[in-house]
């Protein structure tokens, strides 16, 4: 749109012309037409800017059915705890009294691991997943079995480097990761009212490092709604500690806990800890990252001593 000109026949260029020839307006009939003008521009922007506001408001609405955000990226949470009832994906497991969900729910906390030790933790991830990485979006090391995700498949980084292993992890690291798991297994213990000796890690256990690549196996998708009671079949009380902040270090890839009607989502952020009762009362998915890079990982407990794995260390 050309600009407003008030005084035409100071300028010599353009239109200036035309303008002078118009039949003898005065400065009087002017004012109420540019009023007029500038009030009908006020109103288009107004109604430009509400559609625009809708349309982005909606879009989410559909894409995610977000609704309320049960942690903050801004918040810092000693212990934000929802009980929600148990599903009855425990009953078709070997029960253990005193351990397998009674009580069911979700909780976050941002005081259990401190940032210093999820920046350290990080470290480990950053190292141990430059020695490969997926094709796709989502990259894994899994610290246990040495999985480490390369092109579409996975190696074994214990068998790849044997004792050269040693090189890239310390024994520090392997400390770190121990430290972080008795936290975290304490934690869980107190807020389901468990004994944390009736816990024991189970498999995986795994770094996870997701950028905005587009999937290139099934592996990469890290974005479907899922139970980890059906997806890991021995976990009983999931975790997940992120090691990078939304919007800061990524955009997406916030963690949905998937409910009708009222989605709950957890803002990632270095040291928060998310953890939650497997089944499908806590039916969960984890939003597409759209850019940035975004590390964290998962810790999970069995009630079955079957199923328990020793903390990770050196082969
Ligand atoms: O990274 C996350 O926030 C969730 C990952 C997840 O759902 C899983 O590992 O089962
Ligand atoms: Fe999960």
């Amino acid at each position: 749109m050309a600009p407003q000109r008030r005084g035409a026949t100071k300028t010599p260029e353009g239109n200036g012309g035309a303008e002078r020839r118009r039949p003898s307006s005065t400065k009087k009939d002017q004012a109420p037409r540019e009023a007029q003008r500038t009030w009908l521009r006020t109103a288009g922007l107004g109604a430009s800017l509400m559609l625009a506001t809708f349309l982005l408001w909606n879009s989410l609405r559909v894409d995610d059915g977000v609704a309320e955000v049960l942690a903050h990226r801004s918040e810092v949470l000693v212990g934000r705890f929802i009980e929600v009832p148990c599903s009855e994906d425990y009953n078709s497991h070997r029960r253990f009294e005193g351990c397998t969900p009674r009580k069911c729910g979700r909780g976050v906390s941002d005081v259990v691991i401190t940032r210093e030790e999820a920046e350290r933790i990080r470290g480990i991830a950053e190292k141990g997943l430059s020695l490969g990485g997926s094709d796709g979006g989502a990259s894994i090391l899994d610290l246990h079995s040495g999985a480490l995700s390369v092109g579409k498949h996975f190696v074994n980084l214990y068998r790849y480097f044997g004792d050269k292993i040693q090189n890239i992890f310390s024994e520090e690291d392997f400390q770190l990761y121990r430290d972080v798991r008795r936290k975290v297994q304490l934690t869980i213990a107190e807020a389901f009212g468990i004994s944390s000796s009736s816990l024991y890690l189970t498999k995986p256990t795994f770094f996870s490092r997701i950028n905005s690549t587009e999937a290139q196996t099934a592996h990469d998708e890290y974005w479907h709604a899922h139970v980890d009671k059906v997806t890991y079949g021995s976990f009983d009380y999931t975790s997940l500690l992120y090691l990078s902040d939304y919007l800061e270090d990524f955009g997406g890839g916030r963690f949905v806990f998937m409910e009708e009607g009222a989605n709950k989502t957890v803002e990632p952020k270095a040291g928060r800890v998310s953890f939650f009762t497997s089944g499908s009362e806590n039916l969960h998915r984890v939003e597409k990252v759209r850019w940035g890079t975004r590390y964290a990982i998962t810790i999970a407990f069995s009630c079955n001593p079957d199923h328990g794995i020793a903390d990770p260390a050196f082969p």
